[in-house]
Order: structure tokens, then sequence, then C-alpha cells
């Protein structure tokens, strides 16, 4: 698949089909000032994502591993149908590990995808994943880049045989940072968190902002829609905004 959409100057958005060393297709978008953001069918996962002046804002390790069923270690992992340990399932969920498919045809959202470069992915479950989790759901994700360079991601999971089922979910996102003691983390201030480094423990937030001295392994509860990751020495900010999910994780490990 190729095709090209709203034009500006001499440039146009884009969305092309190109296969990684191991034959999986990743789709390439591209806004119209040159910005771009890879997206795997190996887990559905972004991959890369390009300011326009070239400049890679997510962090992938060097050791990561792109051939299923491992997930890959950067980017935008997707956890679900499990967050973390807290369940039965494998860390974090099989979607991560999963080949996702284009979906030609995505029910509309209300969103408005103008002057964007958008992609819809769909993953269902194997008869292998209905053995270890036997619902029947249809997870569609779009990712869109905005001719501003912003990423736009939206996940909408659908019970198909209208048998309850519960879930959790995230986007694990690995930021692209200079050196941590320049980074802070703002919004979390005064929450209730679970820190993962003491048992699940919850504590309150007590500082104005999030810095990092040494490991850190904390879910955020009912955060509020926005939170910003400050990079001093690359003087950039990610700002974060979410609808629908409630609380953010927050994860420094060494
Ligand atoms: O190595 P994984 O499975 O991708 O997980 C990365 C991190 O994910 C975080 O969500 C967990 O709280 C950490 O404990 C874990 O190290």
């Amino acid at each position: 698949m190729n095709h090209s959409g709203a034009e500006s100057d001499h440039k146009i958005t884009s969305v092309e089909v190109i296969k990684d060393k191991n034959g999986i297709e990743q789709v390439v978008l591209r806004n119209v000032r040159g910005a771009s953001a890879t997206v795997s069918l190996h887990g559905g996962q972004v991959l890369s994502w390009k300011t326009e002046r070239g400049e890679e804002l997510l962090f992938t390790s060097t050791k990561a591993v792109y051939t299923p069923p491992k997930p890959v270690r950067g980017g935008i992992p997707i956890c679900f149908p499990q967050f973390g340990n807290r369940g039965t399932l494998e860390q974090h969920g099989f979607a991560r590990n999963k080949i996702w498919v284009i979906d030609q045809n995505p029910p509309p959202l209300p969103t408005d995808s103008n002057g964007k470069a958008c992609i819809d992915l769909l993953l269902k479950p194997s008869e292998d994943d209905m053995k270890i989790w036997p619902h029947s759901f249809e997870f569609r994700l779009r990712v869109c880049l905005a001719a501003d360079g912003r990423l736009n991601m939206i996940s909408r999971i659908r019970n198909v045989n209208g048998k309850p089922f519960s879930f959790s979910f995230a986007f694990h996102t690995y930021f692209s940072i200079s050196d941590i003691s320049e980074v802070r983390v703002e919004g979390l201030e005064t929450l209730d968190y679970l820190d993962n480094l003491h048992q699940k423990e919850r504590f309150t937030e007590q500082g104005d902002a999030l810095t990092f001295e040494s490991e850190v392994d904390r879910v955020y509860l009912d955060s509020s829609s926005m939170v910003a990751v400050l990079d001093h020495e690359r003087k950039r900010t990610f700002v974060i905004r979410k609808e629908g999910l409630p609380d953010v994780g927050k994860c420094l490990s060494f």
C-alpha cells in the first residue's frame, strides 16, 4: 500500500509500507513538513518518531530483538490484555509479540484526520491466544502523525461476542532523553502511586516534580490528562495528553 494525502507547498503527507530485514511490514507515516513515524506490524508498535529535522524522539535499545514472539524493547510497545505482571499472562500481555494486520476498512472515528498521515491496525486473537486468554476481542489501533509533528494514538477494544471480560492496557513509551539527571516529570504532584520496587505498596508523591536519582518503577493512579517530560539538556519537552486512561506509569530501570 502506498498512498498520499494533503498537499502543501512542495511536499505531501504519505503512508508507505516497507519491510524490515525479517520481512515484517512497517508503515512509514510522513507529514507535510517531513516529520515521520514508523509503525511495525510486529506488536503494532511505533518504533520511530522523528521531527522534521530528522531527530529521533523515541529510544530503541541497541539490543532490541526484532523477531516475534520476542517483544521489541523500545519505541511504543502496546501492553494488552495485561499491564505488567498484574495477572496470569506473561509480562505486559501478548499483543506486543503478535503480528498485527493493516485494517483496510476501520469503523469511523469522530476525530478529524485532515492533514494527518494515519494508519489503522487490527489485532484479533489466534487459537493459541484463546487457549491462554479465552476472550473474543478486536483491538483496533489508529496511529496518526499530525501536520505539526504530534503523534496521536487511539485504541479501541471491541468485545466480539458480548461475554464480559476485563483487561488492562498501556502505551509503554520509551522516550529518547539526554542525561537522566537532566530530566524531570511534571503533572504527577500529590498523586498516589504503587511502587513496583516495594511490592506495589501505595505512597503519595511529595515533590513538585519527579526527578531520577536511582531506579524508579511506579504506577501513578488517577493522573490528570496531561503530563510533561522536560529534558533540560536537549531543551525539549514531551507533552503527553490522554483520554480514557486513568493511570500513568513511570519507569527508569538501570
Ligand atoms: O522488559 P519489559 O517486559 O519490556 O518491561 C519493561 C518494564 O516495564 C515496566 O512497566 C515494569 O514496571 C518494569 O518492571 C519493566 O522493567
